[in-house]
Parts: C-alpha cells; structure tokens; sequence
C-alpha cells in the first residue's frame, strides 16, 4: 500500500520539470555523496498543510491570509522537488510550495521544504518490522474507533493504537459506534483505569436527531484539533465521518458476515475540515481518515515507549527491580504482587497480559 511507504515513489515524474530548480550543495568533506539541503531557501515560499496524497501528487490547503500575493483559501495539486524525493512527505505535513500556487485549474505547485513536525504518527508493518511507516503528521488527537460488535472489538489492537499514539505524545480518545448491536461496556472496563474520554454512538449515519447528542460531544472534542481517527476496517468509521463532515463523502462499505471485516472501502487517508461548536473559522478541526486496517505494528516502538501506553501501570512498574523485564519469569515484578494481592482487578490482570505481549 504505497500510503504506507515513506518513499511513495514519484520518480515517473521527468528529472527535466525540476530543471531550473537548483538544489544546493555544500562540500562536505566528512562524506562520500554530496549533501543536500533538506530545506532549500525560497524567499517566495507559501506554507500550506497537506490534506492528500495520491501517487506522488499532493492535495495542499494554503489558508486564508497565509500567501501576502493572494490571501485566497484555496487547494492545489502539487509535486515534491527531486531532492525530497527520499522524503516522506505525509498527510498534516506543512509544506513549502513554490511554482504555480494559484490552485488553479491544472496548475502544479512545487514542495520544496517541510516545517518541523509537532507529532508524528507511525507503525510498522508488523512487530519485527523494524522500518518505520509514517502516517500522519501533526495530529494532536487520536480517535480510535472501535465497534461494540460486528467486527467485535479487539482490545489488543486498542493497546496498540494507545501505545503508538502515547509514543508519538497524541492524546487518544476512544469512540465506540455500533453501540445498538451490543453493549460495550465489558470492553471499556479494559481501559476504565487510563482516564480516556469515550464516546459512545449507534447509526451515526441516521436520523440527526438520534444521534445529535452523541455527535455533539464528539464535535466539541474536536474543536481546534487536528484528530487522526483509526480503526479496524469496517468499524464504521467512514459512516462517523460522514455524519461529522457531511461534504467528505466517505464511502460506506458493508461488513462481511463471514469475516467480520469490512472491504476496505476507504483506501486512503485524508484531511478534512469539520465544522465545531462555536468555532469562530480558526478554530474549526481537522479530521484525518485513515485506510481501516486489520494490525497495527510497533515494530518501532523501543520498551520504554510500550511502556508509556501503560500510564495505569506505570506508579506499579516504579516499585519493580531495576532491569526487571516485567514478564512472567521476572523475579519480584511488582505488576505479578499487585495482581496476587487484588490491586489490580480482572482488568488490570488483562493490561498486565497485554504489555507482556507487547514487551516479549
Ligand atoms: N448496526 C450498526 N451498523 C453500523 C453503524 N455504523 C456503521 N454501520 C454499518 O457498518 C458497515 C461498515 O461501516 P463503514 O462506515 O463503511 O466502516 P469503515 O470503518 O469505514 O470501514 P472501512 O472503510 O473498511 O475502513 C456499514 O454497513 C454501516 O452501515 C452503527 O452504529 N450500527
Ligand atoms: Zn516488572
């Protein structure tokens, strides 16, 4: 899945469009290949937020005030210049464009830099993936959506989003549609002890009225937030995603009954601006959609970073011997005390279980 690979190749692009632009070089003695500068200067450059990626084409949003030549909101298609072409260049990045930047029918802007990065989100394909795969930059929430049945809910996955979100310093939230084919109450206990804000919501897709008020929680949880929502695929989160940003237009897919998956009808991610309560313009949300997926690796993620998704653990983990490797084995962990002893309730013993998978 070429989202998913920081080097999204765009070489079919012809070396010639890039011609006129001269990519600096220093001489650097310490080195065997000439250096290049990541962020080459352009007095002229417009920053704009990257809200798609398609096959080395960008979609860039460049705010209302933010270009002195013309203070229009507007979206271009841009391409990389060749010497970020090793770059990986992801949805939420800020970017700086030269060329044509009007957004005008046909017209082709040039990323030239990126802006230092608050967050990034990553995963690997799998655990022993050690190659980082990076998703989304710049979010400042995760919404990790989670149906109450149909697929069932998988607490391990939701470790995981926690701890890839807690690593990359995202503030999770936890969204559980479906809630009118089970109660998921049973699943939320698993994460009673974190202090997560849960939203719970059924048909998100149906009649406003129903839902308003469930949707209205979520809205204002966005307001002024850039928020990644993930998911296992056919959760529903398109269907949520509609309903908070009418115009976005995610298809909707249906779940396999024998699979419990859905088809993977969103493909890609994407940004898109969700209107919130009270928000005077400049503090409407963002929402970034990303592709359902079935695991989520952390291949990436060193212990000490797993370790942090377990904020309910953590005051526990202090009293344990240095060097302890909190596994079953572990002589005098303090995580194997506090569930002898009843500390830590048949919750906690199941976080204890899943940070051992994680850390093993
Ligand atoms: N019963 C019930 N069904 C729902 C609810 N929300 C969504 N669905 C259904 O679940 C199916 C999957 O929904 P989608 O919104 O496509 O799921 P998704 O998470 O975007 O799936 P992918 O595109 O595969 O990532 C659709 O048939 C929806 O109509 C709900 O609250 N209750
Ligand atoms: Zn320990």
């Amino acid at each position: 899945m070429s989202w998913l690979t920081p080097d999204d190749a765009d070489d079919d692009v012809p070396y010639g469009e890039y011609a006129d632009h001269r990519v600096r070089e220093r001489p650097n003695p310490k080195a065997n290949r000439p250096r290049t500068k990541r962020r080459p200067e352009h007095a002229d450059a417009v920053i704009g937020m990257v809200t798609g990626v398609d096959r080395g084409r960008y979609a860039v949003r460049i705010g209302a005030g933010a270009d002195p030549d013309d203070a229009r909101e507007r979206t271009l298609t841009a391409a990389r210049a060749r010497e970020l072409r090793r770059t990986a260049i992801v949805i939420g990045d800020r970017v700086q464009l030269v060329g044509d930047t009007s957004g005008d029918e046909g017209s082709l802007g040039r990323i030239v830099g990126l802006e230092p990065r608050t967050t990034l989100l990553r995963r690997s394909a799998d655990d022993s993936d050690r190659v980082e795969r990076v998703m989304v930059a710049n979010a400042d929430q995760m919404l990790i959506v989670v149906a109450a049945a149909n697929p069932e809910p998988r607490v391990r996955l939701v470790d995981r989003y926690l701890v890839a979100a807690y690593d990359a310093g995202i503030r999770p939230l936890i969204c559980v549609t479906k809630t009118d084919l089970a109660d998921p109450a049973p699943f939320l206990a698993h994460f009673a002890a974190l202090e997560v804000p849960v939203f719970r919501i059924a048909h998100a897709g149906g009649a406003e009225d129903a839902v308003a008020g469930p949707l209205a929680g979520i809205r204002a949880a966005l307001a002024g937030r850039t928020t990644v929502f993930v998911g296992h695929s056919g959760v529903g989160k398109s269907t949520l995603i509609n309903a908070l940003v009418p115009e976005a237009q995610r298809a909707t897919g249906h779940v396999n009954e024998v699979t419990g998956r859905g088809r993977h009808t969103s493909s890609s991610s994407v940004a898109l601006r969700v209107a919130t309560p009270g928000a005077a313009d400049g503090e409407a949300g963002w929402v970034i959609d990303t592709p359902g997926v079935r695991s989520f690796g952390l291949g990436h993620v060193t212990g000490e970073g797993i370790l942090r998704g377990f904020t309910d653990l953590a005051e526990l983990i202090e009293r344990c011997p240095r060097g302890c490797t909190h596994q079953d084995d572990a002589p005098d962990c303090a995580l194997d005390a506090a569930v002898a002893d009843g500390r830590l309730d048949a919750a906690g013993a199941a976080r204890v279980e899943s940070l051992r998978r994680l850390l093993r």
